[in-house]
């Protein structure tokens, strides 16, 4: 019997939603969601700006027990309190056996999540511990995208249920491949993703479930039929006429 998913399938309990004209049930692609089948290996999750991903990832995040602003398990901090109630209605099913190790990650807080583990671990011996676990000695003091591929290759264990709201915002095209690459190894070493995504590089994981948000609800893509994948595509192999066109020219 296998062990993953971990989380084999969110469902929401439509019959306590107070209102689905007001937010986040009135998002489109939330309105019409009854329950969501996530892939052992790698579920993606993605659409345009204000599509929901953040809000469906988030309360994913916080029905599995992690923080708002992400991080393990252990990291239970808030700087500001703007979550959606959606976590309240969702019930899940997961599987007979829980992952040893658990990271959200997501890009629009992770310098809050870099100053809680600064103020956690404040003690020489606490920073040892940190810097076993993560790589460095102080998130603050790389770059993002380094700070970002630390926690990436180091602090993840494997074994592990990890979800990514649009990690690649830090990082270049080459550390997103390097991702991809770090993906794959924890997806062998037996862990589940879901990520919500804009990278047409990330996306490529081969066999990935990959979720469409938009107007009409959620339906299930193939990379290639992505506009991630078609417009990326178009653009790089059309540069010259895209930028005259969009200019006006
Ligand atoms: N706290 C909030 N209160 C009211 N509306 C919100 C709140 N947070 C987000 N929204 C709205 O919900 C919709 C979905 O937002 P969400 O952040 O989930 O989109 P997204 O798909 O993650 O977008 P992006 O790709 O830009 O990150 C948007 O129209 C947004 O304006």
């Amino acid at each position: 019997m296998q062990a993953k998913p971990f989380l084999k399938e969110i469902q929401i309990k439509r019959e306590m939603v107070p209102s689905f004209d007001a937010y986040p049930f009135h998002i489109p692609s939330i309105r019409g969601l009854s329950s969501l089948k996530f892939h052992p290996d790698v579920t993606f999750i993605i659409g345009e700006n204000g599509s929901g991903k953040s809000t469906l990832i988030e309360a994913i995040a916080l029905h599995m027990g992690f923080s708002t602003e992400g991080g393990s398990k252990n990291a239970q901090f808030q700087t500001h309190n703007n979550s959606s109630r959606l976590f309240n209605y969702l019930t899940s099913i997961k599987s007979f056996k829980k992952p040893n190790d658990y990271f959200f990650l997501r890009a629009e807080s992770y310098y809050n999540l870099a100053t809680y583990m600064e103020n956690a671990y404040e003690s020489e011996k606490d920073r040892d511990t940190f810097e076993r676990q993560y790589g460095v000695r102080s998130l603050h003091e790389c770059s993002h995208g380094e700070s970002f591929m630390a926690t990436l290759t180091n602090r993840l264990t494997g074994n592990g249920l990890y979800i990514f709201d649009e990690p690649e915002a830090a990082l270049s095209p080459n550390r997103q491949m390097a991702a991809l690459s770090l993906i794959n190894t924890l997806v062998n070493e037996n862990s589940q993703f879901i990520i919500a995504t804009h990278s047409p590089i990330l996306l490529a994981y081969p066999g990935a479930t990959i979720y469409q948000l938009d107007d009409s609800g959620i339906k299930q893509v193939r990379y290639e039929e992505t506009e991630h994948y078609m417009v990326t595509k178009h653009f790089l192999n059309n540069y010259t006429e895209m930028t005259r066109i969009l200019f006006g020219d």
